[in-house]
């Protein structure tokens, strides 16, 4: 039986919800045909803990879409969440494998993750052709279109500070779990309330034990270290390469290689080592993180213990001294000694 919960206009924090229009409940009733659970359907390993139990979810309005997913705002156990839909198409059997390969793998990543830079998984449901992921609301949408509302080179370096080691940290804790995230950019990393960023869609991410090739991912290209793009062997730091890239973002409120298609910036970063120009006035210690992250070699790039390690560092001088950035020269002696003013402040 049909589970009318669902289409309830939804209230949240006390303000009536949007009812549902004709078209958005005729798809939302088309989908809850695979999605209303009999219980019948759940196996595997750990469904029994992440199945949602749909006649708690209360489904309100699409707000955003993805390559092979629908997002809605929701309630679910009183609490707002964002619900992935993704269907499998009828008439493309490997996409629909793809999809539902993705889907297991990304329930089974999120599940086990628990960081405040890090999206909070809430439940899932499968119930092929249609999967369904909850995950809690973060209702500052994502970080891409917040600097897309931003003047270019206007967001100020306390704030690309504060975003860069919220990235930062949730990355360590990713990689300190074994995972690649595979495509990190500003899309993928999403803005709560007083600005917090967290990590989020794991739809492509891997155990570093267990990744294949990154093949068919064209839609990340211009966030891609150059070995992925290139389908070679892979490790962590190609995500260190792509949070580059969005350290970049965050200092110009740019898109990379604007003016290249995807493939174009592709080619442009395999064949040229062509990389998006740093502002003349981008401060030192930014620049030179950023050349660190997105050097060619894998090997070069720093871990993201170092990077959090090195924002934490800048964020104290900062805080100690809002002209930190002006004075600040790489790789000398000056930034050794600056690692050890805490302590030797403290220990005094
Ligand atoms: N929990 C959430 N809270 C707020 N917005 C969200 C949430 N989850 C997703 N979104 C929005 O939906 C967009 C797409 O989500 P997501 O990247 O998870 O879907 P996807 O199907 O994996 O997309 P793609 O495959 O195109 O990367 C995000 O960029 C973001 O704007």
């Amino acid at each position: 039986m049909r589970n009318l919960n669902w289409f309830k206009p939804i209230s949240i924090n006390g303000k009536p919800g949007r009812r549902l229009s004709l078209g958005e409940y005729e798809r939302a009733v088309s989908w809850s045909k695979y999605l209303v659970s009999s219980g019948a359907e759940i196996k595997g390993e750990d469904e029994e803990e992440w199945s949602a139990d749909m006649s708690q979810l209360f489904i309100g309005f699409k707000f955003a879409t993805g390559r092979h997913s629908r997002i809605y705002r929701g309630v679910y156990k009183q609490r707002e969440v964002a619900i992935k839909l993704i269907s499998q198409p009828e008439q493309d059997e490997n996409l629909a494998i793809f999809l539902e390969n993705q889907f297991i793998s990304e329930v089974a990543l999120l599940f086990r993750l628990r960081h405040p830079n890090i999206i909070t998984f809430i439940a899932a449901c499968k119930k092929p052709p249609v999967f369904c992921i909850i995950t809690e609301y973060m209702s500052g949408g994502s970080l891409r279109k917040y600097l897309h509302q931003q003047e270019p080179h206007s967001v100020p370096l306390n704030l690309v500070l504060k975003l860069a080691l919220d990235i930062a940290r949730g990355m360590r804790y990713l990689h300190s779990q074994g995972i690649l995230h595979r495509d990190l950019k500003s899309e993928n990393l999403l803005l709560g309330e007083d600005m917090c960023v967290k990590v989020a869609d794991f739809g492509i991410s891997c155990l570093e034990s267990q990744c294949r090739s990154a093949k068919g991912f064209t839609g990340t290209y211009r966030w891609m270290a150059p070995e992925m793009i290139k389908e070679k062997h892979h490790t962590k730091k190609v995500d260190v390469y792509s949070f580059g890239i969005v350290l970049w973002e965050l200092l110009t409120a740019l898109t990379p290689f604007d003016n290249m298609t995807p493939e174009q910036a592709a080619f442009a970063v395999c064949q040229k080592n062509a990389r998006p120009p740093l502002p003349s006035a981008c401060p030192q210690a930014f620049c030179h993180m950023i050349k660190k992250c997105w050097s060619k070699n894998p090997d070069k790039r720093p871990h993201f213990d170092e990077i959090v390690s090195n924002l934490e560092t800048y964020m104290e001088a900062y805080n100690e001294d809002p002209k930190f950035f002006c004075h600040y020269v790489p790789s000398s002696r000056y930034t050794t000694a600056l690692k050890c003013l805490p302590k030797c402040i403290t220990e005094q």
